[in-house]
């Protein structure tokens, strides 16, 4: 039987063989280390940015709080919760050391991306979707198909939940890619669930606050690659955004490229070994009435060396409303968002661009 020919973002990813792949996509929709594998020794037009979205204002003089977590289950509970208090209303952003994720698991979670990036191309390309809502694909930039300059980075991005179900989904290539992330994923996503019943404390909130709104939770992995660049000057990996999920726990290697909006200023996450990123997404914001905020980032990239990062979004199921806390709107705090539906969210942003606090916005109740 004649295939039907259906446009790309109907298709099962899994089921098109990558000749049809091929000739229906784009050369850029490779990805940029197929570009620079090729041979690419300039930018190409597509990858630069307008000025103002590249603007250097560093700030060398400040760092993230790295809060110690050794003592979050013991004696010194209160003072920990009270460091990450401090960090999430400061800053949307720390490091934690001593979180129970061990340096072998976190190893092996960057060497196995760090192989899957390094297959060739066509292997990468069986996982290729443009759509957004696929629960487990290898793209380019941020949405290949709507973004008007193109990001430098290569994304693999995949659901967790349910684990036994998206397990036979994931990249068989390389053999240990599977086994490595299924441990990782436990173990990261236990951190979270520690973290988000520090933060609800944090909040004033009892500890178990937000993980029960979050009830049957969402989480998803990113591996984000960005190969050295020829023009870095030129272009981002990823532009400015918040994160629009609960929480994120990055991963990051030596290379460094991560920067956080400060006070106007870009500071740059200094890699730490053993660390972890934490920062706030925007459900935090809503949930937290603004006491908190999802802090705009970014990553830039540079001409000698790649880099991996493993962003672990751990958040509500998608249709969980979210909304202010009742405990922290009174008539001085009143509500500042109306409450949205996770999934509703998600689908309002990711059919866009990678728009800066739009969503937020939408949300927001008049004050006046
Ligand atoms: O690669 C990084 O350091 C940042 C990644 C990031 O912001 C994200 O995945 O949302
Ligand atoms: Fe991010």
């Amino acid at each position: 039987m004649a295939s039907t020919a259906l446009p790309p973002t109907s298709l099962n990813p899994y089921q098109q063989t990558h000749e049809e792949k091929e000739q229906q996509y784009p050369v850029h929709y490779r990805g940029v280390k197929d570009l620079v594998d090729n041979g690419s020794r300039t930018l190409p037009q597509i990858y630069v940015k307008p000025p103002d979205e590249r603007l250097v204002i560093n700030s060398d003089q400040q760092q993230i709080p790295l809060i110690d977590l050794s003592e979050l289950e013991g004696a010194g509970r209160s003072a920990t919760v009270e460091a990450i208090g401090r960090a999430c209303r400061d800053w949307g952003f720390f490091l934690v050391k001593n979180h129970g994720v061990s340096e072998s698991t976190m190893e092996n979670e960057m060497r196995v991306g760090r192989e899957f990036f390094h297959l060739p191309t066509e292997e990468k390309m069986r996982y290729f979707s443009t759509d957004h809502k696929s629960r487990m694909r290898y793209a380019t930039s941020f949405n290949v198909k709507e973004d008007k300059t193109l990001n430098w980075r290569d994304f693999l991005r995949y659901s967790c939940k349910p684990l036994e179900e998206m397990v036979p989904l994931w990249p068989d290539k390389p053999t240990d890619f599977r086994k490595e992330n299924a441990e990782y994923i436990r173990k990261i996503g236990d951190l979270a669930s520690i973290l988000l019943s520090a933060i609800s404390e944090s909040l004033g909130l009892p500890s178990e606050y937000i993980n029960e709104v979050y009830g049957d939770y969402s989480q998803y992995m990113a591996y984000n690659f960005y190969p050295a660049c020829p023009n870095p000057e030129q272009t981002l990996g990823l532009p400015g955004h918040s994160d629009p999920g609960g929480l994120t726990l990055l991963m990051q290697d030596d290379v460094g490229g991560l920067q956080v909006l400060h006070e106007d200023h870009w500071v740059v996450v200094r890699p730490v070994p053993n660390t972890l990123v934490i920062n706030l997404g925007d459900q935090l914001q809503i949930l937290s009435n603004d006491i908190y905020k999802s802090v705009e980032h970014r990553a830039v990239v540079n001409s000698n060396r790649e880099r991996i990062s493993v962003a672990t979004a751990y958040g509500p199921s998608m249709s969980t409303l979210i909304a202010p806390a009742p405990q922290l709107v009174n008539s001085s705090s009143p509500a500042v968002y109306k409450g949205c539906v996770y999934g509703d969210f998600l689908d309002s942003l990711e059919s866009g661009s990678l728009h800066k606090k739009s969503v937020l916005d939408c949300l927001k109740l008049d004050m006046s």
